[in-house]
């Protein structure tokens, strides 16, 4: 048994705008992961990079957590280990930093157990610990997953779009957890939003299996989460609308927010100059990166 193991994970965005909890995509941004068992009792975690000040270090870690989800179900005892973790996917900002992070825990673990556990398996457990798969999926498999949750697993359909695609995506300088950006959901919508989404889901997921891109604008609409969430992100109309002039084919909510992405195949930094002059605009210091699909998910390096 090997007693070392490095993974890569990609961040994910997920909804798309109307995939509300189904949708996501694996993004072209990756954290670096080492986990080693050792003989020694103790726990050591460190942290470089994005959230080196803020992730746990200790048994609350939420990379720790998975691993030991992961030992106890195939009944392996539970060593000694040091965690190693370089973060590039930046924290609570809608781009699957916590899925990325009990990606990391379970595959890592599995690698290092004999790979018992299939992705599929994987796949239920992150799930549940997620709360839902349209981040998780993704960073497992690479590419657009399309994700249902039935009988207590989680069903996937990944899909490579066949023309390029790139995802231009502005980060503001504050955080929103997703639990607090669920919180503002209300618990019943309208059925006419409801139509209104399965719709715009049918037509995205359309989009992406054809390389139809000029339907994403209609495609990535939402009615579910982003009127709701919207007044927790200063400025967030006119962001989407800044990306949509430049010349993006849709723009949406990555995620939970507060990230804003829009998908385009050209002039991807003059797209994202305009959505953080929107932001700022609006008072919010933001950056910006252009991101690609990442067609692999999580593996060894
Ligand atoms: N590498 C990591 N190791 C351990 N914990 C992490 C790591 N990355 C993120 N987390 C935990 O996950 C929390 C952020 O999760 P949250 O679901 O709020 O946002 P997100 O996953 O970045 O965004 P979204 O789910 O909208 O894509 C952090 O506050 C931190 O506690
Ligand atoms: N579908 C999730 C993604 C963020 O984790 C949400 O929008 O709350």
């Amino acid at each position: 048994m090997n007693n070392s193991v490095m993974i890569q994970i990609p961040g994910t965005t997920a909804n798309c705008g109307p995939g509300f909890d189904a949708i996501g995509i694996a993004c072209t941004v990756y954290n670096d992961f080492e986990l080693t068992f050792h003989d020694s009792s103790r726990l050591v975690i460190e942290v470089d990079g994005e959230g080196k000040e803020t992730i746990p270090t200790d048994e609350k870690n939420i990379a720790y957590q998975a691993v030991l989800d992961l030992l106890r179900k195939i009944n392996h005892q539970i060593p000694g280990m040091t965690i190693k973790m370089f973060n590039r996917i930046p924290l609570s900002r809608g781009l699957g930093s916590s899925a990325a992070a009990i990606v990391a825990g379970l595959v890592a673990a599995n690698e290092l157990t004999g790979q018992s556990l299939s992705k599929q398996q994987l796949l239920d457990i992150a799930t549940s610990i997620e709360g839902h798969p349209d981040n998780v999926a993704p960073a497992i498999y690479g590419g657009v997953t399309i994700n249902v949750c039935r009988d207590g697993a989680t069903e996937c359909l990944r899909i490579i779009p066949p023309k390029p695609l790139l995802m231009v995506v502005a980060v503001p300088d504050f955080i929103l957890s997703t639990k607090a950006a669920r919180q503002v959901l209300p618990k019943q919508v309208p059925l006419q939003d409801a139509v209104f989404n399965v719709s715009r889901s049918a037509l995205l997921t359309g989009a992406f299996c054809t390389g139809e891109y000029r339907h994403l604008s209609a495609a990535m609409d939402d009615r579910l989460h982003q009127p709701y969430r919207q007044q927790l992100v200063p400025g967030m109309p006119e962001v989407l609308r800044a990306a949509f002039d430049a010349g993006a084919f849709g723009s949406a909510l990555s995620g939970a927010g507060p990230c804003l992405i829009a998908f385009c195949d050209q002039n991807a930094d003059h797209i994202g100059q305009c959505m953080v002059d929107a932001f700022q605009a609006n008072g919010i210091t933001a950056s910006c990166m252009v991101l690609s699909i990442d067609t692999d998910g999580a593996k060894r390096i």
